[in-house]
């Protein structure tokens, strides 16, 4: 057995999370972390192609449109797109702390079902930090922001170097990456510190 502890629930003496100076403000669309990220990515012909916005303190909201491909039932979204649409939701909180986590654990809920053509309206915001763990929350409603909610999720993502990706990707993507400007000025932006 490990002595890994990978509760939901931060600990007595977890932090508050720490939005940083050079945040996008609220309101601003934040871009693609990645051409072809399945979740954000413009390059993805069936990815989610998430739009996401910063909110106040460290929070984010984002649209999905859930489409054809994303089905699971006849008509309805796959529950794992729906958790991928949270996930990549919550991985957008990186860019208010501009501290470069990936998915520990994610336990999701799916309260209704999500029709193809329907807008999920996601919200995501971090709550705790302890040590390299970022504990965060998010949610999915239909028909607007003040919508019922029909997903949502509890997550803890753990800081990692930007070396966790050069280490464990591919190289030919890794050496794309490196190759294009836009892709280096992303990893530029979290090596900025306050
Ligand atoms: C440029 C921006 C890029 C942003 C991308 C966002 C995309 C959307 C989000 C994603 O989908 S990310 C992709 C899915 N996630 C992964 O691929 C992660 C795969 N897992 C790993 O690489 C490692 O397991 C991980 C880096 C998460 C942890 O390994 P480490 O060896 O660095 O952690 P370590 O064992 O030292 O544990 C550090 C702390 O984290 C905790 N921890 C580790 N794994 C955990 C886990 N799975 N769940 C909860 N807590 C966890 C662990 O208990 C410990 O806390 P405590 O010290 O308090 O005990």
């Amino acid at each position: 057995m490990s002595g890994r502890t990978t509760a939901l629930t931060p600990p007595a003496d977890a932090g508050p999370p720490v939005r940083h100076p050079e945040a996008p403000a609220p309101g601003e669309v934040i871009g693609a972390h990645y051409e072809n990220c399945f979740g954000c990515g413009a390059g993805v012909p069936h990815g989610l192609h998430l739009e996401v916005r910063a909110g106040e303190g460290v929070a984010v909201t984002a649209e999905f449109r859930v489409k054809e491909a994303h089905q699971g039932a006849p008509g309805l979204a796959h529950g794992g797109v729906l958790a991928t649409a949270l996930d990549e939701t919550l991985g957008s909180l990186n860019w208010l702390t501009r501290v470069i986590a990936v998915t520990g654990r994610l336990e999701t809920d799916f309260l209704l079902p999500v029709p193809v053509d329907s807008v999920l309206y996601l919200e995501a915001e971090a709550v705790a930090v302890h040590h390299r763990k970022i504990y965060c929350t998010a949610t999915g409603r239909l028909g607007g922001p003040e919508g019922p909610v029909a997903v949502r999720a509890d997550a803890v993502f753990i800081e990692v170097k930007v070396e966790h990706f050069i280490n464990h990707g591919r190289p030919a993507e890794i050496n794309a990456a490196l190759a294009d400007p836009d892709q280096v000025k992303v990893v530029r932006a979290f090596e900025v510190n306050p």
